[in-house]
């Protein structure tokens, strides 16, 4: 029987990725889709590549509206999801792409959000040591930031391996997608085409706790992060450097051979082959994760550099890749790894 799925913010670029993918998906009957301002509208007028959708109508998003469904992907603006989520029943799926359940300490999500905190749900990035068996089975999942995800597989493996320093600087650049469909001045092409600038520099982006909490508990002691986030004249795709001092006897072959064992067997993350470089237009559309990693003698640091599509991977691959854990299926079951760089 079809697993049979629900969307709220489906009018949103999070909900709409998600079910381009379901579209795709052999298992999953897609059900109500609601949003919000856009509730009452043809899906067609918002998000007309989903063609088989055209003529579906959303909902408001109502405890009534999502209710008698499997699974309920959540693509809804930080601080929304909780409130849903506690209409929904126990046995239902209930997969958050927002960031309400991802932080573990009430304090950092105090900081950062400027809420209370909501909880915590088991952490929606199978490729983390452990994910898997917390999410096989479970019945709330928290997909992670789009930058964390793509930050935790560059850097995650010199940190199991016990590699590197418990300190990392982070420069990522994002597309304009990552920071949703709501119009906001700083998005205008006339502010974005031909140009590029950092912004919360300094500590203050909210995924630095994520990343601090991802990599903390790979590498078993704190590691701190300095992240400084960049948007690119690009509408999807980041490209994540990421560097580390390296521990006392590191080479480049124990670097090399800590990648490969800790991706020999992952279905979407593809260490490339020596020299060659991650590109966002590689991953664009795909479940893909792009890797390389190097170490640059001359300053003691392993660099590792990634590039994910952050509206895939990063957000709605990344929940149905998680989905598909969760309810026992192939992990990779209605995903690609096929990017469509030109
Ligand atoms: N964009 C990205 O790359 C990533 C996004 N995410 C997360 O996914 C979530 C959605 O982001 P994104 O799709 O980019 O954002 P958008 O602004 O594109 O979409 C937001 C969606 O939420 C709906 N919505 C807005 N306010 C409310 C409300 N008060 N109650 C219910 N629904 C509401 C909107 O409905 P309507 O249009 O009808 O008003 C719309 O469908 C966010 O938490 C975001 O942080 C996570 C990782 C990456
Ligand atoms: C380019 C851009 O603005 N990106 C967003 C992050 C992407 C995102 O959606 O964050 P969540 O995964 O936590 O929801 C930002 O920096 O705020």
């Amino acid at each position: 029987m079809a697993v049979r799925a629900a969307v709220a913010g489906a009018s949103g670029y999070a909900g709409g990725e998600v079910l381009r993918l379901l579209l795709a998906h052999p298992e999953v009957e897609i059900g109500a889709l609601t949003g919000n301002s856009n509730a009452g509208q043809r899906l067609g007028a918002l998000q007309p590549h989903l063609l088989p959708l055209a003529d579906r109508v959303l909902a408001e998003t109502t405890p009534e509206a999502l209710a008698g469904h499997d699974v309920v992907f959540l693509a809804l603006p930080h601080g929304q999801s909780a409130a849903v989520a506690e209409q929904l029943g126990p046995d239902v799926l209930v997969i958050d792409m927002g960031a309400d359940f991802r932080l573990r300490d009430p304090a950092d999500w105090e900081t950062f959000y400027g809420s209370p905190h909501a909880g915590t749900w088991p952490y929606g990035l199978p490729e983390l040591p452990d994910a898997r068996a917390r999410l096989t089975g479970s019945k709330r999942i928290a997909v992670p930031g789009c930058y964390p995800t793509a930050v935790s597989l560059a850097l995650f493996p010199a940190y199991a391996a016990r590699l590197a320093e418990p300190e990392a600087v982070i420069v990522a650049a994002s597309g304009t997608s990552g920071a949703g469909k709501a119009p906001k001045p700083h998005l205008l092409g006339s502010e974005v085409m031909g140009s590029m600038s950092p912004y919360g520099v300094g500590g203050g982006h909210r995924h630095t706790p994520e990343m601090i909490q991802n990599l903390s508990g790979v590498a078993g002691e704190r590691v701190a992060v300095s992240f400084t986030p960049t948007l690119a004249p690009m509408p999807r795709g980041i490209l994540a450097t990421c560097s580390a001092k390296a521990v006392a006897g590191v080479t480049a072959d124990s670097v090399r051979a800590a990648y490969e064992k800790a991706y020999a067997d992952e279905p979407f993350v593809h260490l490339l082959p020596e020299g060659q470089w991650p590109a966002t237009a590689s991953v664009h559309g795909s479940n893909a994760v792009h890797v390389q990693v190097a170490y640059d003698a001359a300053v003691g640091r392993i660099i590792a550099v990634s590039a994910i599509d952050n509206l895939t991977k990063g957000t709605a691959g990344g929940a149905v890749q998680s989905m598909n854990i969760a309810l026992g299926l192939a992990e990779t079951t209605g995903l690609s790894t096929i990017g469509v760089a030109p």
